[in-house]
């Protein structure tokens, strides 16, 4: 299986005006196509940090990162990223804003039909083609995440990078989200990479979950294999042992292992 992703001895070192800040040391890791990876760890330990390395929003202080064989020099089309707050323009239609990104990365070789049509099938993907015509601040914050995420897919990335994507939602509007993510995720066949603070989150949805320890010099204190079967339905896992059996993984890993000091 091609790897997707592989970082190679990654550390991070940020300049600040106390002098350099160690944050991350020695990651390494791969994700195969098709893997869905959660980053999961204490608050600052360096999970944004970790997947702005995959997304080429930050570059790494020593060692390698590569996508599909090739370095990560900086953003690309081919690792599309969705942040906690949608980072819709709020001025421009959910269509508009999807339509956009679509134009962006096929509009050089495609006609305007096309790039209509995908468009619309995006925002069909994530059950959005009524809001079509709408602005942001006439829908819900769950439905802003949508189309976040609509224009991430319409531009059919090698892999989804989502920064606590519902983090600013509800439990019920997160629930829902998370059960279309994995439709969508299954349909399409992606790769993402997420970053989480939701444990069950987290068991739900990963094939993986990268646990880091805290920081500073935070790195892969270890990575957990999610080997429940698909597709997960979140009723059956809550009478599950297994389910239960990860999920206190994650739990001890969080809370025994890499206690938070109460001064951090
Ligand atoms: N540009 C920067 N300059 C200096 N320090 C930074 C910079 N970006 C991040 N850091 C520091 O690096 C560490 C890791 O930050 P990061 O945002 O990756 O953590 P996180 O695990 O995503 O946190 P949270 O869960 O709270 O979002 C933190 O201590 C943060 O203060």
């Amino acid at each position: 299986m091609e790897k997707f992703v592989h970082l190679d001895h990654v550390d991070v070192k940020f300049s600040t005006k106390k002098g350099v800040y160690h944050a991350l040391s020695n990651i390494n890791l791969s994700i195969d196509q098709g893997q869905f990876v959660t980053l999961i760890g204490h608050s600052g330990c360096g999970k944004s940090t970790l997947l702005n390395i995959i997304a080429g929003l930050q570059d790494a202080t020593e060692g390698a990162a590569l996508c599909a064989g090739r370095e990560i020099k900086g953003p690309g089309p081919e690792r599309a990223v969705v942040f906690q707050n949608h980072s819709l323009l709020p001025w421009l239609t959910c269509y508009d804003n999807i339509y956009l990104g679509v134009e962006r990365v096929f509009g050089a070789k495609e006609g305007k039909a096309k790039l209509k049509e995908r468009t619309l099938a995006a925002l069909d993907l994530v059950g959005l083609s009524h809001a079509e015509h709408k602005r942001p601040n006439e829908i819900s914050g769950g439905m802003k995440q949508r189309v976040g995420i609509a224009r991430a897919l319409a531009m059919e990335p090698k892999i989804l990078l989502m920064d606590e994507p519902f983090g600013a939602l509800d439990a019920l509007t997160r629930a829902h989200l998370q059960d279309e993510l994995m439709k969508i995720v299954a349909a399409t066949n992606s790769t993402v990479v997420m970053v989480t603070h939701d444990v069950d989150e987290a068991v739900l949805l990963s094939d993986r979950i990268v646990m880091l320890t805290n920081g500073p010099a935070a790195t892969i204190g270890e990575i957990l294999t999610v080997d429940l079967a698909k597709p997960r339905d979140r009723l059956a896992l809550a009478n599950d042992p297994h389910y239960h059996h990860i999920r206190s993984k994650v739990l001890e890993f969080l809370y025994q292992r890499q206690m938070r000091p109460a001064a951090a």
